[in-house]
């Protein structure tokens, strides 16, 4: 059997595939597979008792006589008949981390041949050269098409495992070929600068007006390929300019909110006839909304066919995940094989994040948070905050954010913060990003940061897929209101997987709310541990 085979799919009861020793196979996603005295196989899921039928979906490096390969496994038995003899799989080594250990293969060896070379060097170029842990289990997968349900840790690239299949399909005709839809305006911005720049577009540009109005053309090199344009079309932009991109020039690859994608293909100004793929990315924040679940439906089923394009799903929180996929298969959204690739399910969180509370009264948190900020002294830091609720707002009380922030302002002109900091105190004023800021204030916002302020208060609209490596610490002021919510709040730190460096995250409670934290701990599969904190005399 050659590398990069795809099995048979579709055969279900015992494999006939025969497998030498050893006797057990740990595969990367925590399934096992035993393989029996006759050969035959069967796959156990991390963690549960039963057995289960697996789907073998492609193998790679699994030759005959090779030292080290990968399969990558799906729900159902399948299989071809063949001989592998294997001693020893990659994975045996592997510690549950993010990436995975050598020998192991780079991400050109993984995409050879099915992902165009130009996309592999630029990727290389990028700096990844090695998959993460989520790509190795998830590009074997989606590279063969199937449908796929992507289910991994925050941070641990799952952006470019569904970009790369996408960009190796895409054909310079003036046809939308793909779309990714995303809840944020910043994430889809994300998203579409790394397509961009994957398909060539230089690192060193500045063309940053065009990129934040989402019309940047960028001409792929070699491979046959022409001019490929991203377009995003993002809540705030001018729906009038958009539809008449669209209609004058159709972008190969569109990233979007599902409410602007929804509302130009009601419009009849996005066509949907050369569709291949479809991501939604962070698909449970769409879940549980009947208006959002309307324009998913009409986007998956009724504007287009499961059958006649690949289907990509991604998130780090997908809860009652298999109710999911049954709902995928029954409303007509995914095909009935779609896969559901789970990478590391018994570990929710990254390892490499240290979680801490600090328990102190309502009208101290504040005054915590600065002795905090002044002992961690990070390199740079997310404020969370819950959102202002509606009878507050009506009280024309000012917003959480605001509040948090002008108190830390206030403190470092009062020379109180940033007393350890060595670089210029300016970096540490903070800046607010939430969903009521004008879109211009929230783009500007999130540049500074980039470039290199510290201090950003925001409300869970950066809770979500954003990716800010500079960003060594999370604090939550006010307790996440769901886990799912901890869990990506905690993710905007720890982002930086080749160096493995720990990201803190902290959440400043009052006494009464130890049990929720307790809930949290015990959902998310994590430990938070007690801090405390001197802050110090009170001022009279
Ligand atoms: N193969 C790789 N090698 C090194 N770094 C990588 C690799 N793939 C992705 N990264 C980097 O890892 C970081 C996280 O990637 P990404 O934003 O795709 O994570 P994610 O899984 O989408 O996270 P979230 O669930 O929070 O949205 C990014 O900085 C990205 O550039």
């Amino acid at each position: 059997m050659s590398a990069n085979a795809v099995l048979l799919p579709g055969f279900r009861g015992m494999a006939r595939m025969i497998l030498k020793p050893p006797n057990k196979i740990r595969m990367l996603s925590g399934w096992k597979i035993s393989l029996a005295k006759n050969g035959s196989f069967a796959g156990k899921a991390g963690g549960q008792n039963t057995w289960v039928g697996v789907r073998i979906i492609s193998s790679l490096g699994l030759e005959p006589g090779s030292k080290f390969g990968h399969l990558a496994v799906g729900r159902t038995f399948c299989a071809s008949p063949g001989t592998v003899d294997v001693e020893k799989s990659v994975a045996d080594e592997d510690e549950g981390g993010l990436t995975v250990p050598p020998p192991r293969l780079t991400l050109k060896e993984l995409c050879e041949e099915r992902v165009p070379q130009h996309i592999l060097e630029k990727a290389e170029e990028l700096g990844f050269k090695y998959p993460t842990l989520a790509q190795q289990e998830a590009l074997p997968v989606l590279l063969s098409g199937f449908d796929c349900l992507l289910h991994a840790q925050t941070g641990s690239g799952k952006t470019l495992a569904y970009l790369l299949p996408i960009l190796a399909k895409l054909v310079p005709r003036a046809a939308v070929q793909a779309i990714i839809v995303v809840p944020t305006r910043e994430l889809g911005m994300q998203v579409a600068k790394v397509a961009r720049t994957l398909m060539g577009k230089s690192l060193k540009s500045t063309d940053t007006d065009s990129e934040e109005k989402g019309d940047v053309r960028v001409s792929g090199k070699g491979e046959g390929k022409g001019n490929l344009t991203v377009m995003t079309l993002l809540d705030g932009g001018s729906a009038n300019r958009q539809k008449k991109w669209i209609k004058a020039a159709p972008p190969q690859l569109i990233v979007g909110t599902l409410r602007c994608i929804s509302r130009l293909i009601e419009s009849n100004h996005l066509r949907c006839n050369a569709i291949t793929t479809i991501v939604i990315d962070e698909i449970d924040t769409l879940l549980g909304s009947a208006k959002e679940g309307n324009h998913l439906q009409n986007l998956l089923s009724v504007h287009t066919r499961a059958t006649d394009r690949q289907t990509i799903f991604a998130s780090a929180t997908v809860p009652q995940h298999n109710r999911f996929l049954h709902d995928c298969v029954q409303n007509k959204w995914a095909k009935n094989d779609i896969v559901h690739v789970h990478v590391t399910p018994e570990v929710m969180m990254p390892r490499y994040l240290q979680h801490r509370y600090v328990v102190c009264d309502k009208q101290d948190k504040l005054d915590t948070l600065v002795a905090l900020l002044n002992a961690d002294n990070p390199r740079a830091a997310i404020i969370f905050v819950n959102e202002q609720n509606e009878k507050s707002r009506r009280n024309g009380d000012p917003p959480p954010t605001s509040i948090v922030a002008e108190f830390l302002s206030e403190k470092l002109r009062l020379g109180e913060l940033g007393k350890k900091v060595e670089r210029s105190r300016d970096l540490w004023e903070p800046l607010i990003l939430e969903e009521d800021d004008h879109i211009n204030q929230r783009v500007s916002t999130l540049s500074e940061f980039r470039e290199g302020r510290c201090l950003l208060v925001a409300t869970d609209i950066a809770a979500r897929g954003l990716d800010l490596p500079e960003v060594s610490h999370v604090y939550n002021i006010d307790l996440p209101p769901s886990v799912t919510s901890y869990i990506h709040r905690a993710g905007r730190t720890g982002r930086r997987p080749i160096e493995e460096e720990q990201g803190v995250v902290t959440s400043f409670i009052i006494s009464k709310e130890l049990f929720v934290l307790r809930r949290i701990e015990n959902e998310a599969q994590t430990r938070i541990t007690p801090l405390h904190i001197d802050v110090g005399p009170k001022e009279e």
